[in-house]
């Protein structure tokens, strides 16, 4: 049995964030939340868990934090997310994911903590020319969202060589759904990830979906992707540190998905099936920068870590969300 030791959650109050404070705190780990509420929400964190308002720059807070709740390892979720703002705003990017990120390392390091897990992405590959991607794949990021977490990947690599710490940085494929027992789920407003745009259109919040683009190069000529339930993501971070403390001399890189791909028609079509209601598609064209397709390789994760998913499959990925979303209305007065 791994000894559970105190873990720091950043970015704790977002959606993965929250999803994973949630998985740390069912296994027994005691747990701590840094998050600025940028796009975070105060009531995601469960009550009884200690947070601290404020930035991952601040290190004499992060020397507190680390003081006070005795931390051994540091989650790191906290960071910018949306791939076109970091087009039109590129610095943002590099400040907060990547020079904040060095900060927070660096706190990390002068406080001796030993184990580092980060929230990397799928988008540090930008347009593979495989498919499944392997952690192996060359890494060429076409946005700087990619760059930035790229960059981050890098300092952790050359960080675990030089200081007494370990890390594992995980590429998320598409994250979607939501905690099965209704506790959190994604409540950024504006959001435009695929599965919460149609779970907002099914309950009416929206007009409909735009499809974007029919003429990729894949089955049916709409994009593919690797949905991953967040609850399942969230438990493979728990699982990851059990492995970083019981191999102090490792560190790890690994994919986040189930290596299984659906298209965009695939994922409104199980919209529709859980809701038995039609939402209204628009063909449109596509956005720019989308690969056609973008599956993992998840054999390196199922090798190395215990790693048995439990909610793998659309439907149940959807109705997840859904629940979520009619929820989150009551949250709102909407
Ligand atoms: N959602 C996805 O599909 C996806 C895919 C790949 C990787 N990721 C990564 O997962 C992580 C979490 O993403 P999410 O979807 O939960 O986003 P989110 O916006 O819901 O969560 C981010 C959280 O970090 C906080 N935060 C941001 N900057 C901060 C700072 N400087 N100091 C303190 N707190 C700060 C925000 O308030 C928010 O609570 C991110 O690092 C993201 O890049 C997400
Ligand atoms: O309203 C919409 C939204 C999306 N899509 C399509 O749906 C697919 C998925 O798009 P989206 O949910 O926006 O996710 P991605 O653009 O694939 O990017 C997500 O998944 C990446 C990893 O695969 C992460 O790095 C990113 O942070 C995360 O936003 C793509 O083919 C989009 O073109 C639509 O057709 N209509």
């Amino acid at each position: 049995m791994t000894t559970k030791l105190p873990v720091l959650v950043t970015g704790g109050a977002g959606y993965i964030g929250s999803h994973a404070v949630l998985a740390l705190q069912d296994a027994g780990w005691p747990v701590a939340v840094i998050d600025n509420l940028v796009t975070g929400f105060r009531w995601a964190v469960p009550e009884g868990v200690p947070f601290y308002q404020g930035d991952i720059e601040d290190g004499d807070l992060l020397a507190r934090i680390f003081a006070e709740q005795g931390i051994r390892a540091v989650m790191h979720f906290a960071g910018s997310v949306v791939v076109p703002e970091s087009v039109s705003d590129p610095l943002k990017y590099y400040h907060n994911n990547t020079a904040k990120t060095r900060a927070l390392i660096a706190a990390a390091v002068a406080a001796g903590v030993p184990h580092f897990i980060f929230s990397s992405t799928a988008a540090t590959y930008g347009i593979p020319e495989v498919s499944p991607v392997t952690e192996d794949t060359p890494q060429r990021p076409i946005n700087p969202y990619g760059m930035s977490k790229l960059m981050t990947e890098f300092m952790l690599r050359d960080t675990a060589a030089a200081h007494p710490m370990n890390f594992c940085a995980l590429r998320y494929f598409n994250v979607a759904g939501a905690d099965p027992q209704g506790r959190t789920g994604q409540s950024t407003a504006g959001a435009t990830h695929l599965i919460k745009v149609a779970g907002e259109a099914a309950l009416g919040k929206r007009a409909g979906v735009e499809v974007f683009g029919t003429d990729f190069d894949t089955p049916d000529g709409t994009g593919v992707r690797d949905y991953i339930h967040v609850s399942d993501l969230a438990n493979a971070h728990v699982l990851a540190l059990e492995h970083l403390i019981a191999h102090p001399a490792d560190s790890l890189t690994m994919n986040c998905g189930y290596g299984q791909g659906y298209s965009v028609l695939e994922v409104l079509d199980a919209v529709d099936r859980v809701t038995n209601n039609k939402i209204v598609r628009t063909l449109s064209p596509r956005r720019a920068g989308d690969p056609d397709s973008l599956i993992s390789d998840n054999r390196r994760i199922k090798a190395t870590l215990p790693w048995v998913p439990k909610f793998a499959d659309l439907d149940l990925i959807v109705r997840h969300a859904l629940s979520w979303e009619r929820k989150l209305g009551e949250i709102r007065g909407e």
